[in-house]
């Protein structure tokens, strides 16, 4: 295959034998920088419902307007596994990723991942290879989503409705235009990594490295040199090459550095004077290295509290916190809930191919709990939920028990002492309301449905019965 117009791009492209491509059974596509069609094989054209004859040339728009590579070819961040719909209404799982020339964006592939298609299918293996063949920095984010240098997320993957967390989106754009460094602060799980993923991907260095490091996941002996590298031989068991640091490694984009609040003090001092400086010395040398690396970092712990104990020190704090995210719980903004299930549900369709609806309660329910994980904990629930599900819907019944305790203990929890001395009530007459309280908002969600429930409650029907009527 040759492209006249674009002589890197037919270098990249010589390798594939188009035969090949043609009778592949995943459809792919490849466009030049201005969106124009360079390859489009025939299972792409039969899933576009196209005629089998030559697009090569036509713009990718003309074809099929829903198409997202001209917003690809300019951000330069790949989307995989994103669902897609196309303009004849079909529905796919797709990859759009850019190709690059150096730092220039010269091209962009498509891949339609039919969504019948299991991952351990020859296509699904294929869509792989390509992937990796045009983005080997991009293996591993495939295959473990953990140490790619490319971010994972962009303020399009932040779900949201609430006005709280808009606010929150905002100002992180705004961040994002800067090079200031970001401190992002909330309980765990509620997406502080997703939103320094998602700054670093709106700001001028997206096309650089982003570098992530989990400073409590590493031994204090082992910090210095994840953090900084060292020369060959610089210490017993070194590898004989020596080893780049993460600060080097982000040279030129962002590091991320989560848990900040566990960095033992010997590399506070350290990592505050890089900060200051903007030099690393790796172990072993005696020179030092110009970097060029924009820093975020996240904590769930107290940092103000750290420094009043003398265990975390405040001038980092300051270098650190110069912009601040302070990203709220989700039971501060439990009116997302509805939303994330459905993102959730979505995501876990897309890598699986399995799709389950929640009934009413069981979404009334997920909806008022408190979720002290967060979002991480209401994923992982939904993800549990759709796989042990026997049938299409998830009902209340499968709710983990201690969800469905917790709604209790908020009946106690909000039990008015007042209320006691001005009505008078014994404890056998307060415990029986509240159990009443329980019953009907229990029978509410079902429906009015008695024996489900008693089954829900863990009753007899007949003790339910007694329990109405008196
Ligand atoms: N608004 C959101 N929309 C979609 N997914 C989200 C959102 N917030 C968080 N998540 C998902 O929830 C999980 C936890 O998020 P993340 O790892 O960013 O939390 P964290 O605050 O960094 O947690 P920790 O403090 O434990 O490191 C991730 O899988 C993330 O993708």
């Amino acid at each position: 295959m040759t492209y006249p117009h674009n002589q890197k791009l037919d270098k990249f492209m010589e390798n594939i034998p188009e035969s090949l491509f043609n009778e592949l059974s995943l459809p792919i596509n490849f466009v030049d920088h201005n969106c124009t069609i360079l390859v489009m094989n025939k299972a792409f054209l039969e899933f576009l419902e196209l005629p089998l004859k030559d697009v090569v040339g036509q713009n990718l728009v003309d074809i099929d307007n829903t198409t997202r590579f001209p917003i690809v070819l300019q951000t330069g961040i790949p989307e995989i596994g994103k669902r897609h719909r196309f303009k004849s209404g079909k529905e796919a799982i797709v990859d759009r990723i850019p190709i690059y020339d150096g730092d220039r964006i010269i091209g962009c592939a498509g891949i339609i991942v039919p969504s019948h298609l299991s991952p351990d299918s020859i296509e699904w293996k294929i869509r792989h290879l390509i992937i990796n063949k045009i983005r080997p920095d991009y293996k591993t984010r495939l295959e473990t989503d953990s140490s790619s240098l490319i971010p994972k997320y962009t303020f399009d993957d932040i779900i949201a409705k609430s006005k709280l967390i808009q606010h929150f989106k905002q100002r992180a754009k705004s961040f994002s235009k800067t090079e200031l460094p970001v401190l992002i602060t909330g309980e765990s799980g509620v997406g502080k990594e997703l939103f320094a993923h998602a700054i670093h991907s709106a700001s001028q260095r997206a096309n650089r490295p982003f570098v992530c490091i989990n400073c409590a996941a590493i031994p204090d002996t082992l910090l210095e040199s994840e953090l900084f590298g060292y020369e060959p031989g610089s210490f017993t068991g070194a590898h004989k090459n020596g080893k780049q640091g993460k600060f080097e490694i982000a040279n030129g984009g962002t590091i991320f550095l989560d848990e900040i609040g566990d960095l033992p003090p010997i590399m506070q001092s350290k990592l505050l004077r890089v900060l200051q400086e903007n030099q690393i010395e790796k172990i072993g040398s005696s020179e030092s290295k110009e970097i060029d690396v924009r820093v975020i970092a996240a904590t769930n712990v107290d940092l103000l509290d750290k420094i009043e104990n003398k265990v975390f020190r405040s001038d980092l704090y300051y270098r650190l916190n110069v912009l601040n995210l302070n990203i709220p719980s989700l039971r501060e903004r439990s009116e997302d809930i509805p939303l994330l299930i459905e993102h959730f549900k979505s995501l876990f369709y897309q890598k699986n191919g399995i799709y389950k609806t929640f009934s009413k309660e069981a979404l009334k329910i997920l909806s008022g709990y408190t979720w002290p994980g967060n979002i991480r904990e209401l994923k992982n629930i939904v993800y549990r939920l759709m796989v042990i599900a026997e049938g299409p819907e998830i009902g209340f019944d499968l709710i983990p028990q201690d969800i469905l305790e917790a709604r209790y203990h908020f009946y106690v929890d909000h039990y008015d002492p007042n209320d006691i001395l001005e009505n008078k009530s014994t404890l056998t007459n307060i415990m029986k309301e509240i159990e009443l309280q329980i019953i009907e908002d229990t029978l509410k969600l079902c429906d009015n449905n008695k024996s489900k429930t008693a089954d829900v409650l863990g009753i007899q029907r007949m003790t339910l019965y007694r329990k109405i009527k008196k």
